[in-house]
């Protein structure tokens, strides 16, 4: 789902201890241009209807749960975030939901997710702990993207939201952890609505898992195992400049000797 209006904080929006339905604006974002150079995660936020992902965006950048979203058109968020001590520039990529074909082996995704699936870094799978069938989704999401970025590391967490409805618990924490590692990931168990720190802490796993798997956050991008040409160093291409000009000096003197 989507945020509505613009600007900062609608007056009356309340935060996770307040109580009701409200609509958000868009958090402000600023320009991408202002992006720190070459210090970029990208993130893209996917899972089925329902489970959460707009909240657990809300709930990340703005510390606030607000039951009630616009129909999601696939908003961008941007922000500056202090990782490790290192300014970033974190862009997060909220997505329509996917959905199990009917022989519950592919998936219906619209064009647009797969190109936020291209662009993005890391992935947050999300499921709800009260919706079993969002669970069966995770795995041929996974596939997904595999197919999309067929070799290489990808930063992947998983994330089974709504752990405050425990008693609407349909798929049980072991079964998130199982999958979590099958897919090379960890899997964190959140609340949206109830508690900052989780969502928090898993979104932070997964920006300093996409620093690594970009080369310690130098900007340089896998793509599928292809590693881009790293720049000459320009100490090696100095000191071989003045290696022959050092060379070429000797040989004139030699020749004017
Ligand atoms: N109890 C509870 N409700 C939640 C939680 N997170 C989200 N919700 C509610 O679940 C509903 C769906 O939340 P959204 O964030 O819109 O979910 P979405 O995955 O973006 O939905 P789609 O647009 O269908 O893809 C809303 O009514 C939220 O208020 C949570 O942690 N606990």
């Amino acid at each position: 789902m989507r945020l509505t209006g613009g600007g900062d904080l609608a007056p009356g929006t309340m935060n996770s201890s307040g109580s009701g339905n409200f609509l958000l604006v868009p958090i402000p974002e600023y320009p991408l241009l202002d992006c720190v150079p070459n210090k970029t995660v990208k993130i893209v936020v996917l899972g089925a209807s329902n489970v959460g992902k707009t909240a657990l965006i809300v709930r990340f950048l703005t510390k606030r749960f607000i039951g009630d979203y616009e129909a999601n058109t696939g908003a961008l968020y941007s922000r500056k975030v202090t990782l490790d001590g290192e300014e970033v520039s974190l862009q997060i990529q909220d997505t329509p939901c996917v959905a199990l074909q009917d022989d519950a082996e592919g998936l219906y995704c619209q064009e647009q997710i797969n190109r936020s699936i291209y662009w993005a870094d890391g992935y947050v799978l999300v499921f709800s702990i009260t919706d079993h069938s969002s669970y069966r989704t995770i795995q041929p999401l996974y596939q997904h993207v595999r197919r999309i970025h067929p070799s290489g590391n990808i930063p992947v967490i998983l994330v089974g939201n709504k752990s405050d409805l425990l008693r609407a618990r349909q798929v049980p924490a072991d079964e998130g952890e199982t999958l979590a590692a099958s897919l090379g990931g960890v899997y964190f168990e959140a609340s949206a609505r109830e508690n900052h720190e989780g969502v928090h802490g898993a979104f932070l796993h997964l920006c300093q898992e996409v620093i690594r798997a970009l080369g310690g956050g130098n900007g340089e991008k896998r793509r599928g195992g292809l590693h881009l040409a790293r720049p000459k160093s320009p100490n090696m291409q100095e000191l071989k400049r003045r290696f022959r000009q050092v060379l070429s000096s000797k040989v004139k003197s030699a020749t004017t000797i």
